[in-house]
């Protein structure tokens, strides 16, 4: 087994409720949701997103064993062991992720965060699972740390996210070409809806990957 690794970098957290966390971040090639072409954008199930997860090119990118990978995630952590936190991300991490890659993570001392859109059951290892429903797809991970809902988006209806197991309820700024417009209507609809938190996008703001 060898995984498809777009690119590794040590960043903050910039989402959810972590933001603000120092955490090597592993992007995985490639999404069930859209191949990740602009020409493809229109049509796939997934047409929003602010990421390049196609190939292998980007910093620290390439394909690798596990023993490889987890000792990347190491070195580019550092020496001070205190704190790790590795955010798998995408792309979208389960088509790639195993129970072995996790266990691995636990074994160097890594608590283990997940960015997935929910579509594929989360490993059971993960510590931290943020799932982010998109439009017309069926979640079938219900329960983990935060769902994250990007905003707006229509034919969702938010408020049927609110029986299903998650411990926090964010609802994160759609960024692009009416960033301040769908900003505005994220911030109204939390306002307008206890239980909602405001998710932004916090590594943008300050230029940091
Ligand atoms: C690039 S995705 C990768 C992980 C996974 N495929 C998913 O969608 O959750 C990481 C996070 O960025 C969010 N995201 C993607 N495009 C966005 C955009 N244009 N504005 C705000 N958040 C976005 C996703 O919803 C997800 O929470
Ligand atoms: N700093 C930083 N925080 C993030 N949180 C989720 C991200 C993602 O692309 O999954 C992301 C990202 O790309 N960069
Ligand atoms: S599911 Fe995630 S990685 Fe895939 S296209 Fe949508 S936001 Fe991007
Ligand atoms: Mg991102």
């Amino acid at each position: 087994m060898s995984f498809a690794v777009k690119e590794m970098f040590l960043t903050l957290q910039g989402e959810g409720i972590n933001a603000g966390r120092r955490a090597v971040f592993l992007r995985f090639a490639g999404c069930n949701l859209w191949s990740g072409r602009e020409e493809d954008r229109a049509t796939a199930q997934c047409t929003f997103c602010d990421t390049d997860f196609v190939g292998m090119d980007g910093e620290e990118g390439g394909r690798y064993d596990l023993d490889a990978l987890v000792a990347k995630a190491v070195a580019l952590w550092g020496d001070d062991p205190r704190g790790r936190l590795i955010v798998m991300t995408g792309g979208e991490p389960m088509l790639q992720v195993t129970d072995d890659l996790v266990d691995a993570l636990h074994a160097a001392g890594f608590e283990v965060a997940m960015e997935s859109n929910g579509t594929i059951p989360a490993a059971p290892g993960i510590d931290w699972v943020t799932i982010s429903p998109k439009a017309g797809t069926e979640v079938v991970q219900r329960s983990g740390a935060e769902l994250k809902l990007v905003w707006p988006q229509s034919g969702v209806d938010p408020e049927v996210f609110r029986d299903w197991a998650f411990d926090h309820f964010l609802i994160q700024p759609m960024d692009g070409a009416h960033r301040e417009a769908w900003r505005a209507e994220a911030l109204r609809y939390v306002m307008e809806h206890p239980g909602w938190r405001l998710s932004v996008q916090t590594h943008k703001m300050i230029g940091i990957p």
